[in-house]
């Protein structure tokens, strides 16, 4: 299994803080990573730095362009801090295999109590006043405000902060209609919100308008000059989401000409604007209350994102998965239990399978066709994604180094096929597991012929490179592997033509011979004499089912034996050439193949 250090050759990983992250969440790495909060680097410096990372904790000032993504040649994971992403290039990381998460739900309140703040600010002309009062001056009858009880308030966006805003504004006695194409219209009428079904009704009847979209191509400027001349020459618009949704220059037209009444603002198209933009104009309009981006910026929300990312952070370096992963789907914590212990049972098989199956030239070779079958309570899970992406790491592992080929959810697919693996996932929920064996689910899979294959239609039975025995290889129905996990353990239940029960970790030696008296004194002892110390063994028959069913090999037939078996041998170092040679010249010993999970 991946952990915490390996990938470095056993340095601690590091990871690279480049922004204000709380220290809360940053503790919990400090006992396993090499911590390095670096603050004002210029994007020139953290490019030069970046090459030695394993994670890079941001918020929303680092720019993760691809060019930084491509320097982080080590780089496993971004962790924003925080909800928007719209500062990493996510498809570049996606293409990396580079993990991106987020807090999705660690600032919603901090981000809603600052919209009321500027709903309240606008309303009763706090920020002018503060500066009136602070520069000497006692004016009250220019600075009188309106009330926002009874007044409406639109809603633009009505997700996590937007509903947040309805519930806080409906408590000031506002009266909430919202817009929002994908909204939850149940959770929407517990807020006491009406969803209207068109933007113009919205800009009509608002008093107060509020946006709480993400900023993606279709709401980027959606709210422009047309919009704005629709409503009322007293409303105020808010902005707490990002910059640009309002288009910048179009409001402050809107403000200067007097078609709306006032506006409250913490997010810019460029943070921080830049000197003589449409932003910078604003934010020295009187009409306007302005932030600095400071709708997270409160102690709580802060604790709350820092501690959600660095444990997501720890997850994915010690190769679990991570509970918000942006550029995957999602997989709820509930689910992740269940999972988890088959994430290294999928990633144990895969890894398996390619060292003791596969050619042992592989490389370029694993282009292979799998069944993958979910059996038992596992074929009703709802994502087999982290299933599926632990197996194609496992298959590759073997014949590729962590530092080239970083496989997780986000590309599993991509790695795949750029390997000619095919994999066929399909589930058995009626095939009942339960009670049979002392588990509930269980996992197979099966290599098959390649139909892609031109020799296919020829169907040839056999594989046409050696196995990592060195032996001829095995047929291919005959590889088969089946796994099931108990007490959060891994086992494999079948290997090949052989039912067994072995925890599949460490190195291995697998022998195959025939099923005769003093076999396994034999192996034993040849091992004893070479200092390898045998930490467990499993004996493995041919599988009731196969026995007469042309379950015997080759080789059992030929010499006119009835029975052979698998040993499988849990031993504390490779069994070298040698060892391994001297085994096979032993009458009855057919295979010995070492093999490291
Ligand atoms: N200023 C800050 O510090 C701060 C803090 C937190 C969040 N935010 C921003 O607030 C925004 C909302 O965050 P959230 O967590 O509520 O997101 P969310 O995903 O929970 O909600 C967004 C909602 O917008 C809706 N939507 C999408 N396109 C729309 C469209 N064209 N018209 C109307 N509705 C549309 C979606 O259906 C969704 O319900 C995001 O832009 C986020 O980055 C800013
Ligand atoms: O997307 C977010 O989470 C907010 O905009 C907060 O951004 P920040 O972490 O830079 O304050």
């Amino acid at each position: 299994m991946a952990q915490q250090g390996t990938a470095n050759g056993g340095e601690r990983p590091k990871v690279l803080i480049p922004e204000k992250v709380s220290p809360d969440g940053l503790k919990l790495l400090q006992a396993s990573l090499d911590v390095h909060e670096r603050k004002g680097l210029s994007p020139e410096e953290l490019l030069d730095i970046i090459g030695d990372y394993e994670a890079l904790i941001v918020r929303s000032e680092t720019k993760v362009n691809a060019k930084l993504l491509q320097a982080g040649k080590k780089l496993r994971v971004v962790a924003r801090a925080g909800v928007g992403v719209d500062n990493v290039d996510l498809e570049t990381a996606t293409k990396l295999g580079v993990i991106v998460v987020n807090s999705p739900q660690g600032n919603i309140n901090a981000a809603a109590e600052h919209t009321i703040a500027l709903l309240m600010a606008t309303a009763r002309n706090i920020g002018d006043a503060s500066v009136s009062i602070k520069s000497g001056k006692w004016e009250r009858s220019k600075l009188t405000g309106v009330e926002v009880k009874g007044k409406t308030l639109a809603i633009v966006g009505l997700g996590k902060v937007g509903l947040t805003v309805a519930r806080a504004a409906g408590g000031l006695g506002m009266n909430l209609i919202g817009y929002d194409p994908y909204a939850n219209v149940n959770l929407a009428a517990a807020a006491n919100v009406e969803i209207v079904s068109t933007m113009d009704e919205l800009f009509e009847q608002a008093d107060f308008l509020t946006i709480h979209t993400p900023m993606i191509a279709s709401t980027k400027g959606m709210i422009s000059t047309a919009e704005l001349s629709k409503m009322k020459k007293t409303a105020r618009v808010l902005n707490v989401a990002r910059g640009g949704i309002i288009d910048e220059s179009a409001l402050l037209s809107a403000l200067e000409s007097g078609t709306i009444g006032g506006a409250g603002l913490d997010v810019f198209t460029s943070e921080p604007p830049q000197a003589d933009d449409a932003a910078s104009k604003l934010i020295k309009n009187p009409k306007v209350v302005a932030t600095p981006h400071l709708g997270a910026s409160t102690v709580e929300a802060q604790e709350n994102v820092s501690i959600d990312v660095c444990e997501q952070v720890l997850s994915i370096l010690s190769g679990q998965l991570p509970r918000s992963a942006v550029n995957a789907p999602i997989i709820m914590a509930e689910e992740y239990r269940t999972l988890a212990p088959f994430v290294t049972l999928l990633e144990r098989m895969g890894s398996l399978y390619t060292s003791y199956f596969g050619p042992s030239n592989s490389a370029q070779r694993l282009r292979t066709t799998f069944d993958l079958t979910y059996e038992g309570t596992l074929a009703s899970t709802n994502t087999t994604k982290p299933l599926f992406a632990a197996l194609i790491k496992g298959l590759v592992a073997p014949i590729t180094s962590q530092e080239n080929t970083n496989i997780n959810i986000v590309n599993a697919e991509l790695i795949a096929k750029e390997r000619g693996i095919l994999i066929n996932e399909s589930r058995a929920r009626d095939r009942d597991v339960e009670g049979r064996e002392g588990y509930s689910a269980s996992v197979t899979l099966r290599a098959r012929l390649d139909p892609r294959s031109p020799s296919a239609s020829r169907a040839p039975r056999q594989d046409p490179f050696k196995d990592a025995a060195g032996n001829r290889a095995k047929k291919l129905e005959d590889q088969i592997i089946s796994g099931f996990v108990s007490n959060n353990t891994p086992y494999i239940s079948r290997l090949g033509r052989f039912s067994t029960s072995f925890v599949p970790e460490g190195v291995l030696l697998i022998c195959r011979n025939f099923d005769e008296p003093g076999k396994i004194g034999t192996v034993g002892g040849k091992l004893g004499k070479a200092g390898v110390n045998i930490r467990f063994m499993s004996v493995a028959p041919i599988d009731e089912g196969l026995k007469n069913n042309g379950g015997l090999s080759a080789d059992a037939s030929a010499n006119g034996k009835e029975n052979e078996a698998l040993m499988i041998l849990g031993v504390d170092r490779q069994v070298d050439e040698n060892v391994r040679k001297d085994l096979l010249s032993e009458d009855g010993v057919l295979e010995a193949a070492s093999v490291t999970l």
